[in-house]
């Protein structure tokens, strides 16, 4: 097969950095563009130098329309307002569409199911092998155990992150709450402060810490009484999370159009 052409938005970005070394070493895919929003300081600049690499040929652009019209596929970590947008241009240009980027709001989610009905999207709030093993994990022991054992999802990122809770704890809480038969809309609990009331049963609890350069690192904790299981994640690169955008690109090279997930991508759905 040819190789795989592929754009990388948010190319300046710490995980647009990563992507564009992750392509160029990948001999079946060719980076044939690298988008920054209008205005960047990026713009003009070789997308290879800017990753740390030798000169690439490829400018960082703010034209998405015309590089998307001469690519088969688009990796983007961006910000969700620009990754709704870029789902429409995606769809429009019928080409794959990868999404790491997290912090969507329902309306969001929306627009890009509607984009899904013209070409092939992967959304994953974590791209990682080992995150979507976890996560199948959790919805297996969750399955098992009953609301005796109370479920709480923890994590960390560095300082520069601004949603929260993280994709990755939601798409774990997902999972819990899909092994329990129960939605995150009614059991999840995001905020705890002054007087709450004792815990209920079946909630679904998460807490957030930021700090320092940590990458990423997510704890499932079942708590029962007098034991306690925990499923833990600790992201050491971003590597992680780029191979997974890339394996997710290929994947759905060809496929018809439909919002998949990383779970599909690693044949983890049956789990
Ligand atoms: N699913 C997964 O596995 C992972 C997901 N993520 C998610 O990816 C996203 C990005 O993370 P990270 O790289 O750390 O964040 P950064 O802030 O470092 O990168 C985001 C980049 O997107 C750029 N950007 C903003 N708007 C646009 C636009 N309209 N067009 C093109 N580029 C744009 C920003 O530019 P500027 O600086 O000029 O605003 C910035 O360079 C986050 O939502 C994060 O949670 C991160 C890691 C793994
Ligand atoms: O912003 C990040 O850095 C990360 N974001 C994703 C998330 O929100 O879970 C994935 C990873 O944990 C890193």
């Amino acid at each position: 097969m040819t190789q795989m052409r592929l754009v990388v938005v948010g190319a300046s970005g710490r995980m647009g950095r990563v992507l564009i070394r992750a392509v160029d070493e990948a001999p079946d895919l060719l980076l044939v563009g690298a988008i920054d929003q209008p205005g960047s300081e990026f713009i003009g600049r070789d997308a290879g130098e800017l990753a740390g690499l030798p000169p690439l040929g490829v400018k960082i652009s703010d034209d998405a329309l015309t590089h998307f019209a001469a690519a088969d596929g688009v990796i983007d970590f961006t910000v969700p307002q620009a990754t709704v947008g870029y789902a429409a241009l995606a769809a429009q240009a019928r080409i794959v569409h990868v999404i790491g980027t997290t912090g969507f709001s329902p309306e969001d989610e929306e627009k890009i199911a509607a984009a899904s009905r013209h070409a092939a999207i992967v959304k994953s709030g974590n791209m990682s092998l080992g995150v979507n093993l976890l996560a199948a994990l959790v919805r297996r022991v969750a399955r098992t155990l009953d609301e005796g054992f109370d479920i709480e999802v923890l994590e960390m990122h560095h300082n520069r992150k601004i949603d929260a809770p993280s994709g990755t704890a939601l798409l774990l809480g997902q999972a819990a709450a899909q092994g329990r038969g129960v939605t995150l809309e009614e059991n999840g609990v995001f905020t705890r402060h002054g007087h709450t009331g004792a815990r209920k049963a079946g909630d679904i609890g998460f807490a957030t810490l930021r700090g320092g350069s940590v990458v990423g690192e997510h704890n499932v904790i079942f708590a029962g009484q007098a034991e306690r299981i925990e499923l833990a994640h600790k992201a050491e690169d971003r590597g992680i999370f780029a191979r997974g955008a890339l394996a997710a690109a290929r994947w759905a090279r060809g496929r018809k159009p439909g919002l998949y997930s990383m779970a599909d991508v690693l044949g983890l759905a049956d789990f």
